[in-house]
């Protein structure tokens, strides 16, 4: 399929070494807000919301991750930038793990957070099934309660609705094709032929994609350290926001990799 110019956002100085950061399936590059400020003081910042999501164009499908990351190897072209830190979360990642696999040239360092090398099918093929029937907007509540823990979520209900607002703005048929791709995606072969050096972190409490598919990325990439956010659900880096930054940062710090 033919790469899609996705919708994005700069922060930082325009000279500085470039960072991706990939949103999660139902989310937008807002859910990176808690982490642009800190990083863009030093790097240039690029958040995107995936095809299907937010303010990008939503081509019919179907979808691979392939597909997502054909995406952002166009917004690298589209930035100018022939190398750049990716990062992503969940579906995010999936891509980002794609991309340092097939494209390793483009990809400086990496981080992989909350997400998974082989995710259980049958749950992303039946919530395509039901965004399309029914829209995004019902399934927003379950999905937000895995997002946060449930202590977080009760003290935060103004982000608790934001979060279901962005699923709920997501094109219905987008996401169901993100959801095909997300059950499709077997990245297992990949992990050995990636060489950026990559940083895992998992929410300790996810219940989307719990520690266990971390551990198998961590243990499939050679060097990579593995890092747990406790507590954390499966959008780890808004309810850490201080520890999930900080170690995004200290990741891309290391070696001198911002001179
Ligand atoms: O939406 C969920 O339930 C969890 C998830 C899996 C892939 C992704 O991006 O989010």
């Amino acid at each position: 399929m033919t790469a899609v110019e996705v919708s994005y956002t700069e922060d930082g100085p325009a000279d500085a070494p470039v960072v991706v950061l990939s949103n999660s399936l139902g989310a937008t590059r807002g859910m990176w807000d808690p982490q642009v400020p800190a990083l863009a003081e030093r790097y240039r910042v690029v958040t995107y919301d995936t095809r299907g999501h937010g303010e990008s164009p939503a081509p019919a499908g179907p979808y691979t991750v392939d597909d997502l990351v054909d995406d952002v190897v166009a917004l690298l072209d589209r930035l100018g930038a022939r190398t750049a830190h990716v990062a992503g979360l969940s579906l995010g990642g999936m891509t980002a793990m794609r991309l340092a696999a097939r494209e390793p040239a483009r990809v400086g360092r990496l981080v992989l957070l909350a997400t998974s090398a082989k995710p259980d099918p049958q749950g992303f093929l039946d919530r395509a099934v039901q965004a399309r029937s029914g829209g995004t907007a019902p399934l927003a509540p379950a999905i937000v309660g895995r997002w946060l823990t449930p202590a977080y979520a009760a003290q935060h209900p103004d982000l608790v609705a934001r979060l279901e607002a962005m699923i709920a703005g997501a094109d219905d048929e987008g996401y169901a094709n993100c959801c095909e791709a997300v059950g499709h995606f077997d990245a297992r072969e990949d992990l050995a032929r990636i060489t950026a050096p990559t940083l895992v972190v998992s929410g300790a409490e996810d219940p989307a994609l719990p520690p266990p598919h971390q551990q198998l990325i961590a243990d499939g990439i050679a060097g990579a350290t593995l890092v747990s956010i406790s507590p954390g659900a499966h959008l780890p880096n808004l309810e850490q926001p201080l520890e999930v930054t900080g170690a995004l940062l200290a990741h891309l710090d290391a070696a001198g990799s911002h001179a």
